[in-house]
């Protein structure tokens, strides 16, 4: 990541305190295409706009702090998604980045299915119209009733994460007579490089059943023979927020030899494989998405390849984007609070969320990027801190960033690229309420998931 070591802030220009931090960019009132929304831009009072509507406007009809989601946004990644992989795979959109009724009508219309790893993802997903047999069930510690509700529900596949889950779905299914898909889910053994805690095909994790050591081939050995049990295909997911295409790539190699291993063994040509998700997505200007053209290019030429080679029928591809679909298409709008300049160091900004409705920088270390929204400054940049209303010193939204130095309460700021994995994993923390979803398209703008309530509170509060 290409960081400056001498930033030239000119209120701290003497003393830089250490951490990460690029140079001021050129113009601090521009708003880089890359880590914003589609519909994004600034209106002649410079205000943001987004779906054509003022932040102002949004600020003051839904309040802060606000996800900010572009509706139109979402649905072109969705259908560049699509379109990329094909008539001929499928694109599960995974439910974890973020899922609610309204994501689920849109990815029904654009043609994507869904995966989700819970029971209320699986409610969720269903009272939302998506047809059972477009959801996939994931996850490395299903219930049993999670697995019985999915088995009845009739999913188009559960992922089998273990030796034991093998058994116990095959059992649940075989006690209501039905022969339910599976693919199960391998680790590769391949390094993504990415943060420790959200690479997931390296040996050493919790997931999935190591291709190492025979421990896949014997994981599909037993599929293979037990009744309620309908092996479709392999899976592998090997990590997220990845912009290095060469893990995918040693990913699908393995898991055609495998595929390969399996006929050899059992005369049987597994029908699927899925790939994952895990494309990275622009934070900040320093990053390079890749496109998803880029990767179903890729992929699919790796094992169509490898497949003739093997003379093996090229299996039907799945892929499985979170983040790369609705990261880039929701901003968080906060209203500026309490400011403290500590001399020779930074300036804290303090806003109206933090860590409780985005807890990746305390948890990755992420880095965002932040603007001033609801005005243009001229003023000179200033090194800040941008953090939560939260007890914890760790309660950092952006660790380092360059804002006006005029900046004062009761400006809006916004925080792009905040669509995956923030409302997702919200939290009530000091029982601060988390905040609404808001979709804005075409002028309009709509609540998708409201704001939580002290009452909402105090509701589960039965003591
Ligand atoms: C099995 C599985 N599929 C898909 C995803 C989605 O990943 P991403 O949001 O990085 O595309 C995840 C999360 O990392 C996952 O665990
Ligand atoms: N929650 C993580 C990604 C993990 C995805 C689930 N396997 C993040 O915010 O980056």
């Amino acid at each position: 990541m290409s960081r400056s070591a001498h930033p030239a802030g000119p209120r701290h220009a003497d003393v830089l305190p250490e951490g990460h931090y690029s140079a001021p960019p050129a113009d601090l009132n521009a708003l880089d295409p890359k880590v914003w929304a589609q519909t994004v831009t600034r209106d002649e009072d410079g205000v943001v706009t987004v779906g054509g509507i003022p932040v102002t406007r949004l600020a003051e009809e839904y309040g802060t702090p606000a996800y900010v989601l572009d509706e139109a946004d979402f649905r072109a990644r969705a259908r560049a998604w699509r379109t990329a992989f094909g008539a001929d795979a499928d694109v599960f959109y995974a439910g974890k980045a973020f899922l609610s009724r309204a994501v689920v009508r849109w990815l029904h219309e654009e043609g994507l299915n869904v995966d989700v790893c819970s029971g209320g993802e699986l409610a969720t997903a269903l009272s939302a119209g998506m047809p059972a047999d477009r959801i996939a069930f994931h996850g490395n510690n299903k219930s049993v009733d999670e697995i019985t509700r999915a088995v009845e529900t009739g999913v188009g596949h559960i992922v089998l994460d273990s030796f034991q889950e093998i058994v116990r779905v095959a059992h649940i299914a075989q006690g209501m007579g039905k022969r339910q898909k599976v693919l199960i889910r391998i680790t590769v053994g391949v390094e993504a490089h990415t943060h420790e805690f959200i690479a997931t095909a390296h040996e050493d994790q919790k997931f999935g059943i190591p291709l190492a050591g025979g421990q896949a081939a014997e994981a599909v050995r037993r599929a293979l023979q037990l009744d309620g049990l309908e092996l479709v295909g392999i899976h592998s997911h090997i990590g997220s927020q990845i912009f290095d295409m060469s893990g995918f790539e040693v990913a699908a190699h393995r898991v055609v030899s495998l595929l390969k291993a399996v006929r050899d063994e059992h005369g049987v040509e597994l029908p699927e494989i899925d790939l994952g998700g895990g494309l990275g997505i622009a934070y900040t200007s320093d990053d390079d998405p890749r496109e998803p053209h880029e990767i179903a290019k890729a992929l699919s030429e790796i094992v169509t390849r490898e497949c003739e080679a093997a003379k093996l029928r090229t299996p039907r591809i799945s892929v499985e984007p979170g983040r790369a679909i609705v990261g880039p298409t929701a901003f968080t709008l906060y209203e500026v609070g309490t400011i403290k300049p500590l001399d020779g160091l930074r300036t804290y900004v303090s806003v109206d969320g933090g860590m409780s409705d985005n807890i990746r920088t305390a948890l990755y270390d992420a880095e965002y990027s932040v603007a001033l929204v609801s005005r243009t400054s001229d003023a000179e940049p200033m090194l800040a801190r941008v953090v939560g209303k939260h007890c914890e010193s760790g309660d950092i939204v952006v660790k380092d960033a360059f804002l006006p130095a005029d900046v004062a309460p009761g400006d809006l700021l916004a925080v792009p690229a905040t669509g995956a994995y923030c409302r997702s994993m919200a939290s009530n923390y000091n029982h601060v309420l988390r905040p609404p979803v808001v979709a804005v398209d075409g002028g309009e703008a709509r609540v998708i998931v409201r704001r939580e309530t002290e009452e909402d509170l105090l509701r589960l509060d039965v003591g």
